[in-house]
């Protein structure tokens, strides 16, 4: 099956010469063109082109493609979302009037809420009503645009629960339409009943977990929430550290509420990326730009507890490649709008437009190792394309806290039309 997508007032690629991701002034490569068709085949973009050359170098698939008019929209790569918790147990909306009153994120969750809570929800759900539930998360990334998420795991907190989160990812990995790249994070947050005993949890997660996790194949990486009060950086380095000798490549939820060192330790492990980095210092941010480490920001986070946000505009400044995520989990960032973290990203990080855009699609997909599949519009990637109903990129930040996504075509079937599932 081919599909041709004809008269996009604009067609943002995305694409450009640099294949690390990008940084400072490369992020801004947009790959616009105009006067361009977009003709896929199967599930491939098959060529972008003005349509006469389309029509000489493919004249039986333009013959027999369904043809979409995107007359007065935009086309882009699908968005990509690098940090989520996807499968989790309940909600936390009771949270939100102790934290309206004062109350801290941390103090909640040292009195037996926050993570602790979910933690309990996600024990108490069947494998079913987690799967159940997760999938109606993925139909609304996908009705905002989103074709590829991350998943992490750790609401589970022990082998059992951590094994039956991470199988609801494979199962729908098989079934759903969203690509989900998984995530191991056993060392979320250490469970109530190893409370002041938290070595020894430790010693669980690298001498249990991650070879169960590693043997059954069901994460690429692993992750580390390194924050006072939750993981030391020094337990952290030997969690992630074990996870590398079993082929899980090292993330890490790094220096979010108070300052410890995350990022540098994210810089020397060798992580792909630290995440959060709200208080992240001078020498952590420079350290990462050396190393090469990507920043995957989470102004969701910050909205959502009030926090002050990380220093997106001087990392990129910096050299450290940027992606922005939703964060999206029960707690600290419950929206699944990547469109919305898009704009608080350019309104209180101090990113422009474009910069967004790449953080969004081909630098969030290397943070998690799909940028040779998705992210951009090439020959040969798979046809994961937005049509969204504005005249022009600039509308997406400027008409900000809506969804302006009219079609979605994922893997070359369109899962999205006129804004609503098919
Ligand atoms: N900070 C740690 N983990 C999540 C929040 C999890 C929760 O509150 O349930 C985050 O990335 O923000
Ligand atoms: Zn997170």
């Amino acid at each position: 099956m081919a599909i041709l997508i004809n008269n996009a007032n604009e067609v943002l690629t995305m694409e450009s010469d640099v294949k690390l991701p990008r940084r400072r002034e490369q992020m801004s490569e947009l790959g616009l063109k105009t006067e361009v068709s977009v003709l896929i085949e199967g599930d491939r973009i098959a060529m972008i082109a003005p349509l006469d050359e389309i029509k000489q170098e493919y004249p039986h698939l333009v013959g027999s493609a369904e043809v979409i008019d995107a007359r007065g929209k935009i086309v882009m790569p699908g968005l990509v979302d690098c940090h989520t918790h996807l499968v989790h147990g309940g909600t936390r909306e009771h949270e939100l009037n102790m934290r309206l009153a004062g109350r801290s994120y941390m103090d909640i969750m040292n009195e037996g809420g926050g993570i602790h809570y979910t933690t309990t929800k996600t024990r108490e759900a069947s494998f079913d009503g987690l799967y159940n539930k997760t999938v109606q998360h993925l139909n609304e990334f996908l009705r905002h645009g989103v074709t590829t998420v991350e998943a992490k795991s750790g609401y589970g907190l022990d082998l059992e629960n951590e094994i039956k989160q991470l199988y609801v990812v494979k199962k729908l990995q098989e079934e759903h339409a969203v690509d989900i790249v998984s995530t191991f994070m056993g060392a979320h947050a250490v469970p109530k009943e190893y409370k002041g005993n938290e070595d020894e949890f430790v010693k669980i997660i690298i001498e249990q977990m991650i070879p169960k996790v590693a043997e059954l194949g069901l994460a690429e990486f692993n992750d580390v929430f390194c924050e006072k009060g939750v993981f030391t950086p020094a337990q952290s380095r030997l969690i992630l550290e074990a996870g590398k000798a079993y082929g899980l490549t090292p993330k890490i939820h790094a220096d979010e509420i108070e300052p410890y060192e995350g990022a540098e330790l994210a810089a020397e492990v060798g992580a792909i990326s630290a995440e959060h980095l709200l208080v992240a210092s001078d020498e952590g941010i420079a350290a990462m730009a050396k190393a090469g480490t990507i920043a995957v920001l989470l102004p969701g986070t910050a909205f959502f507890l009030r926090a002050p946000y990380a220093r997106g505009r001087l990392m990129v400044d910096s050299g450290v490649p940027v992606a922005i995520s939703t964060d999206f989990n029960p707690g600290s960032s419950p929206t699944i709008s990547l469109p919305f973290i898009q704009n608080l990203a350019c309104m209180n990080m101090g990113m422009t437009m474009e910069e967004v855009l790449c953080a969004t699609t081909i630098n969030a997909a290397h943070a998690i190792k799909r940028a040779d599949e998705v992210g951009t519009l090439e020959k040969g990637k798979q046809a994961d394309v937005l049509i969204l109903d504005v005249p022009n990129y600039k509308q997406l930040q400027y008409f900000y806290g809506m969804n302006h996504t009219d079609t979605v075509i994922k893997a070359g079937d369109v899962v999205v039309k006129g804004g609503s599932l098919l």
